[in-house]
């Protein structure tokens, strides 16, 4: 019997090619962008199954495209680019991949509080353009994170694991916003749910962990950098578009905040002229959260499982609209 016919947006690690290759027939894209909207729609139009990543919307019109498709694998475990309503009025299941990678984000979103409260891209940047011309008392000086407080915007997985490093290695007290109550949190950490406005000004370091969704597009705009503390750290790994980017560089321009590290903007990739970058503040990564050997072949085996528990039938290892009935081919 033919094997179902599957597009692979890009080229994951061969861990979860070579599993998805025994189930189905797949079409890789080859190129380093992803393919446009046009390109996808004509390449889905025959698929069973699409692996997409979080640079390709999946809308309805993909959908729509694909009148056999029967699983949409995502290889993340943010899922902002799917529209997962259309999906779900399709009955089509969708795969992410959570867990897997917590730890790697935390470590980035860890990196970010470190690198941006000690001026570390500033400073190096001063050396290596000959602006290091002595050792000096009153220069570069950064903020600690030793007892300080951390303020946790969205205490799921990752916030949590960052909230973990920050507790028990710099022995910071731990306060935070979620839609939920979460006690283990409270427990392990003595972390403690506020609301946001009492977050914004009791926090020196905001990090934000939340997903893309109705209710955090835009959450951080004038009005809560105004509420911060001048040395507060603002951290993001979330999405880009959880932070209204004119506000920022406007709170960071002025010093209303001390400094920010971003592993996410909107758009991706910021164009290379944009302000954050003028501002010495400001240190931006290229949304490596997740980029670890470990952590890519973890998530492109969750992917993998997905997919052919999509494709088979079977109940899938994450998936995200579970009120989809599974369906046998
Ligand atoms: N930079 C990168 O490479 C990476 C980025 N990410 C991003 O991180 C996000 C979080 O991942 P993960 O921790 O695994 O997901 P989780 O679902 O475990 O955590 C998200 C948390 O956000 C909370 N939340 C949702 N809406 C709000 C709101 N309005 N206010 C406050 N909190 C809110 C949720 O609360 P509740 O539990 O109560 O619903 C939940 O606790 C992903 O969705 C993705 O966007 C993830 C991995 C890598
Ligand atoms: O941003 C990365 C993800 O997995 O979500």
């Amino acid at each position: 019997m033919a094997l179902p016919h599957v597009f692979v947006a890009r080229r994951i690690p061969d861990f979860g090619l070579e599993k998805m290759a025994k189930y189905a027939d797949l079409d890789i894209w080859p190129e380093q962008l992803p393919p446009a909207p046009e390109v996808l729609r004509q390449k889905v139009k025959n698929c069973e199954g699409l692996v997409s990543l979080l640079t390709d919307r999946v809308d309805a019109s993909v959908m729509d495209a694909a009148p056999k498709l029967r699983i949409i694998s995502n290889f993340a475990v943010g899922v902002n680019n799917v529209d997962i309503p259309a999906a779900t009025a399709r009955k089509i299941p969708i795969g992410n991949t959570p867990g897997v990678l917590t730890e790697a984000t935390a470590d980035i979103a860890m990196t970010l509080m470190l690198a941006a409260s000690r001026r570390l891209t500033e400073s190096c940047e001063d050396a290596k353009a000959g602006r290091w011309k002595t050792w000096e008392p009153l220069g570069w000086i950064g903020q600690e994170l030793q007892g300080r407080t951390l303020g946790i915007v969205g205490m799921g997985r990752i916030g949590h694991a960052l909230a973990r490093r920050c507790h028990f290695g710099w022995g910071m007290k731990v306060i935070y916003t979620s839609r939920s109550p979460k006690p283990e949190s409270d427990q392990e950490l003595q972390a403690r749910q506020v609301q946001m406005s009492e977050l914004l000004q009791e926090s020196d370091f905001v990090s934000v962990h939340c997903d893309l969704n109705e209710t955090t597009k835009g959450l951080f705009g004038a009005e809560q950098f105004a509420q911060m503390r001048s040395h507060v750290v603002f951290v993001n790994t979330s999405r880009g578009p959880v932070v209204d980017q004119t506000a920022l560089a406007q709170a960071l321009r002025s010093q209303k905040i001390f400094a920010a590290g971003l592993d996410v903007t909107d758009p991706e990739p910021l164009p290379p002229t944009h302000e954050l970058y003028s501002l010495s503040n400001c240190v931006i990564a290229p949304h490596i959260a997740s980029a670890t050997v470990p952590t890519r072949n973890a998530m492109a085996r969750i992917c993998a499982e997905n997919l052919i528990a999509g494709l088979t039938g079977q109940k899938m290892t994450s998936c995200v609209n579970p009120e989809v009935p599974t369906r046998q081919s």
